[in-house]
């Protein structure tokens, strides 16, 4: 499990080192390991290798221009392009002393030809509204040139705690300090940050924002059946979806049940009939459930409350998704229950608009969930669970080759045999989600969810040897 923290959290961090800060140790700190991350990416002889620096007004120029003296020391070629009237002034001083060369916007852009890397310190935690002007041009033609980018901090242009991806920079490496910030870990802008390297400066960071899990969370907490597992140790998930307008949901619900693992399904809803055809192994009588899923592809249904009334009565983790969601009442909710609204689904349940969720995913997630007492897991590009404690957690991500329909159902599919198989319910959450992601990764391309959701059966003993896709 990794964190991600704000800015504002760095930034009393940063500040409660006090003399560190000061006197600028912990800038010193920041440019020896970018310093480190460059000449590893050089290879085996710096020395007459070309580095280009952008440095921007702030301190993230400042690190840039640190890291130059140390690049310069050991016969790397560095120039600097000063993207601002005024720079770092101690770390300008430095540089020229080293030996450093200035060239302006013009022989930046003709000096890409030839640098073999260019390091990106224009703007990073106090960047806001994205890059622009000759910087936008300069980013634009490092893409251009292929010429490999190292960011400082961040990809100039991407603001911290924002997963929107502005105009900026596209890092092939991204060198950030204390700690992961949300830019780098959620889609898009994390699409343009390349590999994450973070690095500890001796900052203090408490609780942080975000957790987010990777595939060896997923190993971890997968209910792995043992030598004396019968179907009743693995779960048992009961299965009310679909209808007669939308019998594909009743299909796509019960086989991610299936191949995330059950021990047995029990479709008890409208459409057996397509749900046996495809799907022999399943059960339709009634019988002992460990855990309910309710809601997808019902459609407008009469008696969605009385049912979803009925399965919360009952005290079973039960995951409550699309339809279902509206249908919630009066219901007494707790942790065992997990809810699974897209955007516009938990627009719709806190009263907002679905721009407002979009703009601050986590945050609304949380919200809901400690509204509701329940546990949930948000959809989409990238995909957090929120837990009523106010912890949120993003799953591991994958490709948009998910972003589908059916893609939703085959996921309530898979987080409901979590739950049956006794997952608490954000694991549940974090175990579907992820999986699907993992999938999507070593299986990628356009392939329907009724395809994807059996490389999920693939992915999972993958999960234990080496050679996946993480
Ligand atoms: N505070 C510190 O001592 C440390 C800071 N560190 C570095 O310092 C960075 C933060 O430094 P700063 O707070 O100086 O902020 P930045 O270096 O991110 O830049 C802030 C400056 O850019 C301007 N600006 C903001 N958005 C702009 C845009 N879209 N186009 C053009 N100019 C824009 C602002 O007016 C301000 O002058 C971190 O990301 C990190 O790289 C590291 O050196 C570690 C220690
Ligand atoms: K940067």
């Amino acid at each position: 499990m990794d964190s991600v923290f704000t800015v504002a959290e760095i930034r009393r961090a940063e500040e409660a080192t006090g003399d560190l800060l000061a006197s600028g140790e912990l800038m010193q700190r920041a440019a020896s390991a970018l310093a480190s991350v460059v000449l590893d990416e050089l290879g085996d002889r710096p020395r007459g290798r070309r580095v280009l620096l952008a440095v921007g007004s702030g301190n993230n120029g400042g690190d840039a221009l640190w890291a130059g003296v140390r690049l310069l020391r050991r016969g790397v070629r560095v120039d600097a392009w000063r993207t601002a009237d005024a720079v770092h002034e101690e770390g300008w001083a430095a540089f020229v002393a080293a030996g450093g060369r200035e060239v302006d916007a013009m022989s930046a852009l003709e000096a890409l030809v030839d640098a073999d890397l260019v390091v990106d310190g224009v703007l990073g935690i106090g960047g806001r509204g994205g890059l622009r002007g000759a910087a936008a041009v300069f980013a634009q033609a490092c893409a251009d040139t292929q010429t490999p980018v190292i960011a400082v901090d961040l990809p100039s242009g991407l603001e911290g705690d924002s997963c929107v991806a502005l105009p900026s920079f596209a890092a092939d490496v991204t060198v950030t300090f204390g700690g992961r910030k949300a830019c780098q870990v959620l889609q898009p802008a994390a699409s343009r940050c390349g590999r994450v390297v973070v690095v500890d400066i001796g900052l203090d960071l408490g609780e942080p924002e975000l957790w987010t899990w990777s595939a060896a969370d997923v190993a971890a907490h997968y209910p792995w059946p043992g030598p004396d597992s019968d179907k009743y140790a693995r779960g048992v998930v009961g299965v009310d979806t679909g209808s007669a307008t939308y019998p594909g949901a009743a299909v796509l619900a019960t086989m991610g049940a299936v191949y995330g693992g059950a021990g047995m399904v029990r479709y008890l809803g409208a459409a057996r009939d397509a749900v046996v055809a495809a799907l022999p192994n399943v059960v339709t009588a009634a019988g002992r459930v460990q855990a309910w899923l309710v809601g997808s592809g019902w459609g407008s249904r009469p008696d969605a409350s009385a049912i979803v009334a009925w399965c919360l009565g009952e005290g079973l983790p039960t995951v409550v998704d699309a339809d279902a969601l509206f249908a919630l009442g009066d219901a007494t909710l707790g942790g065992h229950v997990l809810l699974t609204p897209h955007a516009g689904e938990l627009a719709r349940l806190l009263s907002v608009e679905r721009s407002a969720v979009e703009a601050d995913p986590a945050g609304h997630a949380r919200r809901a969930a400690s509204e509701t007492g329940a546990v949930v897991l948000l959809k989409g590009a990238s995909q957090y669970v929120a837990e009523p404690s106010g912890r949120v957690t993003l799953a591991v991500g994958g490709p948009a080759w998910t972003a589908q329909a059916g893609s939703g159902d085959t996921l309530a599919g898979l987080c409901a045999a979590m739950l049956a198989a006794g997952r608490p319910a954000g694991e549940a959450a974090l175990l579907g989600a992820s999986l699907q992601a993992i999938a999507a990764r070593n299986f990628p391309g356009p392939r329907p969810p009724q395809d994807l959701v059996r490389h999920v059966a693939d992915v999972i003993p993958m999960l234990r040897s080496p050679g996946l896709d993480r």
